[in-house]
């Protein structure tokens, strides 16, 4: 399947206030230390073009967003669009999303994280690339709070049926998984991330969970 271009925002746009490396981040994230005041903080791993991350911060005010985005270009276009946006609640970092949930973010101090149509790395030897592994799923599970949220969604039968198996032996903590509904969209964006509206022009099938970890 063909991926769209990825464009760089207008040089004029200015993005220091929604886009951050992991040098420029406080020690600890959380967000009195990034946004400077108490909301609940959602956490976003491999934001890509930034769709969800925009609309979820559009339509959830009361909440503070912090995408995580390896590819630099990717992490200036998600920014760009969080910057045309106008929005206060959400920045995005560029850099690995991994040492950041090992080392930088507390236990139980997360309201939600999504993970949206992670990279599949189809071949068996390159699986241990995976962004949802044994490793990061205990990550994951450690740094949200009790009755926080977990979305994880994927095209990608083989990747869903081992997070899924994962989870329930890593981390039963987070619960069963609980399936989540695709909604009609309304206009040619009107989907919650750009690779889902890419999969469902394709007709490819996606499978959507979310998990609510016990208190
Ligand atoms: C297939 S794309 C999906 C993007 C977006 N979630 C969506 O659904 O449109 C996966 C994204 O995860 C990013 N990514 C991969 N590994 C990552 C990591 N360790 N930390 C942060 N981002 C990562 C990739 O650069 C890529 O942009």
């Amino acid at each position: 399947m063909p991926r769209s271009p990825i464009r760089r925002p207008p040089a004029d746009l200015d993005l220091s206030a929604v886009l951050r490396t992991r040098d420029d981040l406080p020690i600890q994230i959380n967000s009195e230390s990034v946004f400077g005041n108490g909301q609940p903080l959602e956490v976003e791993v491999g934001s890509g073009k930034g769709l969800f991350l925009t609309n979820a911060s559009q339509s959830t005010p009361e909440h503070n967003f912090l995408g995580i985005e390896i590819q630099q270009k990717c992490a200036e276009h998600a920014a760009g669009r969080l910057a045309k946006a106008k929005v206060g609640n959400a920045i995005m970092v560029c850099g690995n999303a991994e040492p950041l949930f090992e080392e930088r973010i507390a236990v139980g101090t997360l309201e939600a994280v999504h993970v949206y149509f992670p990279d599949p790395w189809w071949k068996k030897r390159q699986r241990k690339r995976r962004v949802v592994n044994e490793t990061s799923i205990a990550n994951i599970a450690k740094a949200i709070r009790p009755g926080g949220r977990f979305h994880f969604w994927t095209d990608v039968l083989d990747y869903f049926e081992q997070t899924v198996e994962m989870i329930a032996q890593i981390a039963p903590e987070l619960g069963v998984p609980i399936p989540e509904e695709e909604t009609e969209a309304q206009h040619d964006l009107d989907y919650h991330t750009h690779f889902e509206r890419r999969s469902r022009k394709y007709r490819i099938p996606v499978y959507r969970v979310r998990y609510e970890k016990r208190g």
